[in-house]
């Protein structure tokens, strides 16, 4: 089972924080698939310094190229030197209306550029508390994931929109929940299903990544705010490095 994890800039880095890129590269990343996605402005340069940490974009245009202007495609995040994208992540469901059907196609374009995918999927506080979590999830699953996927190019991160950013975390009860519902769905569905790797993501930070990877079906994380600083990050890969 590959074991992942991911550091999620968002909308935050200049040159003055490959720093932080040029530390992680310095550790050993062992058995673990260590990734950064920086904005797109420091993937080049990112890529460039990252030695054995990956790099990734954090959103794609479905079309190889065109007149899709600010938009940029993953045959470019390739050459920038990437390795992996993120897709549907909430931020972009909920500030771009990206649409299940927009993010399967923007997930075929990762893999048809030769990246490894990361699909994002969640429910909202109101959808968690209306007992809609499983549903919304398995919605979100079945439309975004494309026919493709397999597992050693797609990886699902299951990010409760509640949890993101706010130091709110479910129970472990409640990830096992969830992860458990998405490895089922995944297994019946792709030859591979029982080996693609689930990462949990929302608020994970040093002091609770050890808990969090303890719980069956985590392989690992998507991190935002704690990705930042290579060494709140290095927290969570020793973390990640030291579970079964
Ligand atoms: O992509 C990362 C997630 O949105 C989690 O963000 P967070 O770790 O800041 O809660």
């Amino acid at each position: 089972m590959r074991r992942i994890a991911a550091g999620n800039w968002k909308m935050n880095g200049t040159g003055a924080e490959l720093g932080e890129i040029e530390t992680l590269a310095a550790r050993n990343t062992d058995s673990v698939e260590v990734v950064i996605c920086p904005p797109a402005t420091l993937l080049s340069r990112a890529a460039d310094i990252a030695g054995p940490v990956l790099v990734g974009g954090q959103d794609c245009h479905a079309a190889e190229s065109g007149a899709h202007t600010g938009d940029v495609s993953a045959t470019m995040l390739k050459d920038a030197g990437a390795s992996f994208v993120i897709v549907g992540h909430s931020e972009r469901r909920a500030d771009h209306g990206e649409t299940d059907a927009d993010i399967a196609a923007k997930a075929q374009a990762g893999l048809d550029a030769g990246l490894n995918v990361i699909i994002c999927v969640g429910e909202t506080l109101d959808e968690r508390e209306a007992g809609r979590t499983l549903d919304v999830v398995g919605t979100q699953l079945a439309g975004s994931v494309p026919d493709s996927a397999a597992s050693n190019t797609v990886v699902i991160a299951y990010e409760p929109v509640w949890a993101i950013g706010t130091g709110k975390v479910p129970s472990n009860d409640e990830i096992e929940e969830v992860h458990g519902h998405i490895r089922q769905l995944l297994t019946e569905r792709f030859d591979t299903g029982a080996e693609m790797a689930l990462l949990y993501g929302g608020s994970v930070k040093p002091s609770n990544a050890a808990e969090i990877f303890a719980v069956p079906h985590v392989n690992g994380a998507l991190v935002g705010g704690a990705s930042l600083k290579a060494s709140d990050f290095g927290g969570i890969i020793d973390a990640l490095n030291a579970s079964d």
